[in-house]
């Protein structure tokens, strides 16, 4: 069977750009539930590093951040995002034999003057974060806003964070940051994890094009 065309972007760039991922108004319920959640309070200030190397690290990232926890009952339209994303998550284990586990999501705020420095969502070793998911929820994002994702390999591109648009990219490989928004910016962002000893061990599409 032919690969979706996606999965052979993901294979050849490292990054796929989806405009209308859910459609405009499944987008915009999405968009609606998350303002709920930081309006409710629950946002917190996102951190950097991973469990007991976690530290706050205001120079790196200034957003808040929420986790979703997909063994809970989710917003309805939240739960329909998660539901496109196990699809494909099991289309790149059919397909491309990545050996996806699982999924980790968060909901995000930047406020005027957030960013995210440039970093890497993985290492090649020792790290389970295979495919960076970010689904962005802007519907009226206007080029003075800023706050666009700036990938820096393997070519420099600012990618508008417009409503209903998805990013998928190689967590190991895409070097990108978050340019200072002018203008509240919302996205979802998550990442298909494999295994805890390393992706090279797991063979398949990501390991072939190292
Ligand atoms: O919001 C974005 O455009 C990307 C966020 C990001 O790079 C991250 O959370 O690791
Ligand atoms: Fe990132």
């Amino acid at each position: 069977m032919q690969n979706p065309e996606w999965i052979d972007q993901l294979a050849d760039s490292g990054l796929v750009l989806w405009d209308g991922f859910l459609g405009e108004a499944l987008a915009r319920q999405v968009r609606a539930e998350v303002l709920a959640l930081f309006e409710a309070g629950l946002g917190r200030p996102a951190r950097v590093g991973r469990n007991s190397g976690e530290a706050l690290a205001p120079a790196v990232r200034n957003d808040e951040i929420f986790w979703l926890d997909a063994t809970q009952a989710l917003p309805a339209g939240i739960q329909q995002f998660f539901d496109r994303i196990e699809d494909l998550r099991e289309q790149l284990n059919r397909e491309a034999f990545l050996g996806l586990r699982g999924f980790e999501c968060h909901a995000a705020r930047y406020q005027p003057g957030a960013f995210y420095k440039v970093h890497r969502d993985a290492f090649a070793e020792g790290s389970n974060r295979v495919v960076s998911c970010v689904y962005f929820l802007n519907p009226d994002w206007v080029s003075q806003d800023a706050g666009e994702l700036h990938v820096l390999t393997p070519g420099s591109r600012r990618i508008e964070p417009l409503l209903d648009r998805l990013v998928l990219f190689r967590s190991a490989d895409i070097l990108h940051e978050v340019l200072p928004t002018n203008a509240d910016r919302y996205t979802l962002t998550g990442w298909m994890y494999g295994v805890d000893e390393g992706r090279r061990e797991q063979g398949g599409i990501l390991a072939d094009l190292d």
